[in-house]
């Protein structure tokens, strides 16, 4: 795990690289916060630790210039001058935590731990659109809310693409919004002892739950259980699940509906994916037609939402003024531009990185949109491995279940 140290004492700096030297960091010390800049130019963090008083520009500069670099990194906060505005709008630029002058080492220690946990499984982003119009989903989200009073197993069942991971977050976080989530696939196995120590108070989604054998899922859920986790699966078809696993998964069962029985939720998800996604490529939100939506009411979505996204950013990407571009049919699968954002001006070696990394973003996207292999198969296709596959999508912020 890649820490970046940025403290100008030197002495205190030296104290705390030791306090690290026998853990899982891999630390970068320095300390001017220009420097944190170039080094964080270089290549990605997963915890930034800095004072606030710094030379040459503050702790809180620097800490927003590095999430607007990589707003995945982790971030603390030290000092001496606990100033509670200073500290207020730390956490409103996403600094995590906050470690007043003086402080144990062993809080230290404390603290970059559970910044470890969240690093790798962060906690579902509370901004992420839930859409429950229709009576069915409204249905299944009161039963979610009850379900949140247990720490029970829960299963989540459905045809591809209907949010079952979905779900499965929204229960975290009516469970416990701020405890690490990670969610893995039954084709890459599920966390080792080693990890699920980091996941204490926090819950594991395993997709395809029907890709891992019981042997292997019954040993994981006993870890799970030693350690306080809680347990969350998913699957198309429960009947086809093992009985091993469907006895010990099968107490808290909901099945999500397929895109067809609950027509209501079609607009709402459109119109909100469709901002979103606007959004992220740094254009306006193109007019809908009404023949469009009166064909997005018609057409029978197989791929669910999943196939929804799709059409919509093949739309999206073909569009060219202020009224969106016709769906892609049905089967279709590439075409379309992509649209970058700029990036903030520097050298051109660096603004092509800022793009080159932004593109890697769109098209893991688009690629996970459109799959419609399992997620090993899907690396495979990317010529990367499943293990690189899940690190790029980590770095994107892009959610684990879908890799
Ligand atoms: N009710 C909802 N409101 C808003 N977005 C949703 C909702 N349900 C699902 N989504 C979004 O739709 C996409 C597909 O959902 P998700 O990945 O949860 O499906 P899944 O059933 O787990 O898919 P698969 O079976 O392929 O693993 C995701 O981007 C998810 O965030």
């Amino acid at each position: 795990m890649r820490v970046l140290l940025v403290e100008d004492k030197d002495s205190f700096r030296r104290m705390l690289v030791q306090a690290l030297e026998a853990g899982p960091w891999e630390v970068t010390a320095v300390g001017d916060p220009r420097e944190a800049l170039g080094v964080l130019d270089a290549g990605p963090f997963d915890i930034l630790v800095t004072d606030l008083r710094l030379p040459s520009m503050s702790g809180l500069e620097l800490l927003k210039a590095a999430k607007r670099a990589q707003p995945n990194l982790r971030a603390v906060v030290m000092s001496a001058f606990g100033e509670p505005a200073d500290i207020v709008e730390a956490i409103r630029w996403g600094a995590d935590d906050f470690l007043p002058k003086p402080f144990d080492l062993d809080v230290f220690a404390a603290v970059l731990e559970r910044l470890r946990s969240l690093r790798m499984a962060p906690p579902p982003d509370p901004r992420e659109p839930w859409i429950v119009h229709s009576p069915a989903m409204a249905a299944l989200d009161q039963a979610l809310v009850k379900a949140a009073g247990t720490s029970l197993p829960v299963l989540f069942h459905g045809e591809p693409g209907t949010g079952k991971a979905r779900a499965a977050r929204r229960l975290h976080a009516l469970r416990h919004p701020q405890a690490p989530f990670l969610a893995c696939d039954g084709a890459l196995g599920v966390p080792g002892p080693a990890d699920l120590g980091l996941l204490r108070g926090g819950s594991v989604y395993v997709a395809g739950l029907d890709r891992l054998p019981a042997p292997a899922l019954v040993g994981a859920m006993e870890g799970m259980e030693g350690q306080g986790v809680h347990w969350m699966g998913g699957c198309a078809n429960p009947e086809a699940l093992p009985e091993a696993t469907r006895l010990r998964m099968g107490v808290l069962t909901f099945r999500l509906p397929p895109l067809r029985e609950r027509r209501e939720d079609i607009l709402p998800l459109f119109r909100t994916f469709l901002e979103l996604h606007a959004r992220r490529e740094g254009r306006s939100v193109p007019i809908v037609e009404r023949a469009m939506e009166k064909e997005l009411l018609h057409r029978d979505w197989p791929g669910n939402l999943r196939q929804l996204t799709w059409g919509l950013t093949q739309a999206l990407g073909g569009t060219a003024g202020s009224v969106l571009a016709p769906l892609p049919p049905d089967g279709a699968r590439r075409g379309g531009s992509m649209v970058l954002p700029f990036p903030e001006a520097g050298t051109l070696e660096a603004m092509l990185g800022a793009v080159s990394r932004a593109a890697e973003g769109v098209l893991l996207r688009r690629a996970l949109e459109g799959r419609t292999s399992e997620p090993a198969a899907l690396a495979l296709e990317l010529g990367l491995t499943p293990r690189a596959l899940a690190k790029a999508l980590r770095e994107h912020g892009i959610p684990l279940e879908d890799d």
